[in-house]
């Protein structure tokens, strides 16, 4: 039993709240994702999970135990931290074995616990290198072998591939997602801000925003059922068009095929919900840019009200500023009401 519960939990520094009353259950070996925009909280209620910050209220369980008072090396949870902070005239293996050594473990389990830990993440070759010999990506790995070395019960990330490069972002990325099917009933906690890597690698995302859960969900749930607009306007790239109703009316007075739409305030259609049409169609407008990506094409247009959207195209397809397009709804449409709440009854598959 090694879930993470959190019960309304809250923190304050003095009179300022920044963590306003969460709840969530993570299960015993689930991949569960912090998102959310700079500030909003994540790091600090990862760092309250570790113990590295004081819970104002509420309670944090792991394993079923409240860790409230806990120290943090008590808590069975290991956190990989953004900057890898190793010692840098230790080498990698005393990098990775130094806290059990430090905590009076025999030098043959420390050993042991290391080669094991290199095998996992393939630092085998590098075991006596110092950390300045390393790629980043190689560093980071050493300090996620410095967490497996511990064996814990939960690993805590915090944004741990935000120093690399893009490409290294993407390997450390699989790196993770197959150490998480390796170390099977490990429970895993990543905080980031990017929604890319929230959608490949959780089994479950926690959007925040402003100290408040929005959404809970597996990736595709909150893809295809946004609670509100912030949730539908986070996840996914490139981002979900949105339309502003008036009596079920597009500013230009067109009148989309959407049923429902006469309640809703707002329109939300993705990119690759936008059919292209020779003549008629819901929305019209001129192309501003073209993004060729090679297995799509996103066109960005203003429509006649002045409104940036963006559609996708099939691979291939000829674009150039300046022309002229229209579109028919034909996907997915999703409708929300003026606080911004989903109205899910009329958010149902079109085929226009
Ligand atoms: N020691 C502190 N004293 C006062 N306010 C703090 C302190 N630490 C964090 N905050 C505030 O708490 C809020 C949440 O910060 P936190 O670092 O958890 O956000 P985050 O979502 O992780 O952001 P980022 O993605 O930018 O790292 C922010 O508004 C921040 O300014």
């Amino acid at each position: 039993m090694s879930g993470v519960i959190l019960n309304n939990v809250k923190k304050r520094y003095g009179a300022v709240e920044v963590i306003k009353g969460v709840d969530i259950e993570i299960g015993e070996g689930e991949f569960c994702v912090f998102v959310g925009p700079s500030g909003c909280g994540k790091s600090t209620l990862l760092r309250m999970i570790a113990g590295l910050e004081e819970i104002s209220s509420g309670d944090v369980q792991i394993g079923g135990r409240r860790v409230n008072d806990l120290d943090p090396k008590d808590r069975g949870a290991a956190m990989v931290f953004q900057t890898y902070a190793l010692y840098p005239h230790m080498d990698v293996a005393r990098n990775m074995g130094f806290g059990l050594s430090m905590n009076g473990w025999p030098r043959d389990e420390v050993d042991r616990r290391v080669n094991e830990a290199a095998r996992i993440l393939q630092l085998e070759p590098y075991l006596d290198r110092k950390p300045r010999q390393l790629s980043g990506g190689q560093r980071q790995r050493v300090a996620i072998g410095r967490a497996i070395v511990r064996d814990p019960e939960v690993f805590l990330f915090d944004e741990p591939l935000s120093n690399l490069d893009a490409e290294l972002r993407v390997a450390t990325r699989l790196e993770i997602a197959k150490l998480h099917g390796t170390l099977e009933n490990s429970t895993m906690i990543y905080v980031t801000h990017d929604q890319v890597e929230a959608m490949t690698l959780a089994d479950k995302i926690v959007v925040l925003r402003d100290g408040r859960v929005e959404q809970v969900g597996a990736p595709m749930d909150l893809y295809e059922t946004p609670d509100n607009l912030f949730v539908a306007g986070f996840i996914g790239s490139p981002k979900m068009n949105f339309m502003a109703l008036d009596n079920g009316r597009l500013p230009d007075g067109t009148a989309p095929a959407v049923p429902g739409a006469a309640g809703a305030a707002t329109l939300g259609v993705r990119s690759d919900a936008l059919r292209p049409v020779e003549s008629g169609g819901d929305v019209a407008g001129e192309i501003t840019v073209v993004e060729q990506l090679g297995d799509a094409v996103f066109a960005h247009f203003r429509t006649g009200w002045g409104q940036e959207m963006v559609a996708r195209f099939e691979p291939g397809t000829r674009l150039r500023a300046g022309e002229s397009v229209r579109f028919a709804l034909a996907g997915r449409t999703h409708l929300f009401d003026a606080e911004g709440r989903a109205l899910r009854a009329a958010a149902e598959r079109l085929t226009a």
